[in-house]
């Protein structure tokens, strides 16, 4: 959710004002998310790292994470409504007693929802995910829960704070034109996950832009089911498949790179 700080200046708002409206812009990502059938969302809301910033600046967005994440699981709200289940998934050794009782609040009063889930990174790092799994499973080693040697990748996975091995990135998307990753989701990302920069600020972010954004995507994976499906199972030629789906537009950008690599 990058761009906060930069919508503020842009619009000579306060800084505080930047994380408002990207609070707003998440509410509206989430609604848009929701209804078209994405299962699972997962967003940045504070790195490791943001705690070098000021302090009065950490307690607005833990301020409005706090809001937020109560409004969102409040009664008829958008967890009842979607069936979302919110687990954060961070170093919580990090986070104050206030924040984490209500957070863990939050995910008790939404941990029967099974149709969604709702990770909020917080605060995270990749490194320090996988780092945190080591860390476990050294724990589960000392204390004779598993051995050395049953130790493989699946293990390894189930040990983030994540807890699930089934979760894996189709889309991840970096707001604001900066093309790092910032740490964000390294072992999550496989070989088909597509990773977009799109040049808006997070709080310009719209239901138009996510719907977009989904909608490619689902739309080359649809084209690569059907190009598997007749290359791999029919065993036919490559020109054949292009003969067959010829009427199907071509996708371009944000996936020609994609393709490539
Ligand atoms: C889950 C939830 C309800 C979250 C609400 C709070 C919220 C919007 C958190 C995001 C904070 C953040 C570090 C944004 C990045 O923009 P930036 O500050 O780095 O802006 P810049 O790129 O312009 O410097």
């Amino acid at each position: 959710m990058d761009g906060n700080r930069r919508f503020a200046k842009n619009h000579s708002l306060p800084l505080k004002e930047g994380h408002r409206y990207g609070a707003e812009a998440l509410m509206r990502v989430l609604e848009c998310c929701f209804r078209v059938g994405v299962k699972n969302v997962t967003t940045y809301a504070f790195s490791i790292e943001n705690f070098n910033r000021k302090a009065e600046e950490v307690d607005t967005i833990f301020s409005l994470l706090k809001y937020k994440l109560a409004l969102l699981s409040g009664e008829n709200q958008m967890c009842d409504l979607h069936e979302v289940r919110v687990k954060i998934i961070g170093n919580r050794s990090y986070l104050p007693d206030d924040v984490l009782q209500d957070i863990e609040l939050v995910e008790e009063k939404t941990k029967h929802h099974t149709k969604h889930t709702l990770y909020v990174a917080f605060p995270y790092t990749s490194r320090d995910d996988m780092w945190y799994a080591v860390d476990q499973l050294v724990d589960k080693v000392t204390e004779g829960e598993i051995s050395v040697d049953e130790i493989d990748e699946t293990l390894y996975e189930n040990n983030f704070y994540y807890e699930d091995t089934s979760e894996k990135v189709d889309i991840l998307v970096r707001t604001s034109g900066h093309t790092r990753l910032s740490d964000y989701m390294l072992w999550q990302c496989h070989q088909d996950s597509v990773i977009e920069y799109p040049n808006t600020l997070w709080p310009n972010y719209r239901f138009y832009n996510t719907w977009w954004t989904i909608f490619r995507w689902s739309y080359y994976k649809t084209l690569m089911i059907q190009d598997a499906e007749v290359m791999q199972l029919k065993k036919v030629s490559r020109a054949e498949v292009n003969r067959r789906y010829k009427d199907v537009p071509k996708i371009h950008p944000p996936f020609a790179s994609v393709n490539k690599a």
